[in-house]
């Protein structure tokens, strides 16, 4: 049996990637420019011909609409669509919706990249009833424990799990799966898969808009090529310089 092919697509720029504002679970739209990011992600897949059988993607607009672009402009708009909130961004905790410049000058460099790439230290809870939180969203009303914070570990318990419970058995038949999500659920699943130790993890952002596809040879799932193969290299490498350098 041949293994399938994976391919991870960061949503577009948001509009509050474009206002450098933590984001994290509060359902933001794409920009003009994320639409268009999605429009081109889709051309990817069809000139490199990758075409999906199934996509997975996070509860948030962000992550659902830029897949519905670009499966659209792959003409495959049809497939089969499975949602889980286990695919979100991490909660940013109290941080959502404030601004990533702002917090560093106000925090200091150190605590700012602490609460943004430290593996196991999460920002601090955000207050129930505040503007950003999501105690009264409906999406997750069946939770009975739904974050109030993460840090990429919390992202990774929640997560992985559930990539081994559906995504990997629908790579193992062969299929080829896009998983719509973000930057620190996709920080997550690339940790696993490339076996990125907690250190090192923090030193690897996620492009918004472009494809990243990753091929197995046999049902452990370890990557043919670790870091998988981005379908525009160049855009992808500036795509990450930015996301690095916010706040900055
Ligand atoms: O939630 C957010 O603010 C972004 O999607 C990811 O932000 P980060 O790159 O600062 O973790």
């Amino acid at each position: 049996m041949t293994i399938g092919t994976l391919v991870l697509l960061r949503h577009g720029e948001s509009e509050w990637n474009a206002l450098n504002l933590f984001t994290g679970w509060v359902d933001v739209h794409l920009t003009e420019k994320g639409m268009g990011e999605a429009k081109r992600a889709g051309e990817l897949l069809v000139e490199h011909g990758v075409t999906p059988d199934i996509l997975y993607t996070s509860l948030l607009r962000r992550a659902i609409t830029t897949a519905h672009v670009a499966l659209d402009a792959a003409d495959r708009l049809w497939i089969p669509v499975v949602r889980d909130w286990r695919l979100n961004e991490r909660h940013y905790g109290a941080l959502q919706g404030k601004n990533k410049a702002q917090v560093k000058a106000e925090y200091g460099d150190d605590q700012f990249m602490m609460w943004r790439r430290s593996y196991d230290t999460p920002p601090p809870p955000i207050e129930s009833g505040t503007e950003y939180s999501q105690d009264s969203d409906p999406r997750y009303a069946h939770l009975s424990d739904a974050p109030l914070t993460e840090c990429l570990l919390d992202v990774v318990k929640r997560f992985i799990p559930y990539f081994e419970e559906t995504i990997a058995k629908d790579l193992k038949a062969g299929k080829t799966v896009l998983v719509a999500a973000h930057g620190n659920s996709l920080r997550a699943l690339v940790k696993h898969l490339d076996g990125i130790s907690d250190a090192d993890i923090a030193q690897l952002n996620i492009p918004t808009g472009i494809p990243l596809v990753y091929e197995f040879d046999n049902d452990d799932l370890t990557p043919r090529k670790i870091g998988g193969t981005y379908l525009d290299p160049d855009a992808a490498a500036a795509g990450a310089a930015a996301v690095a350098a916010q706040g900055k």
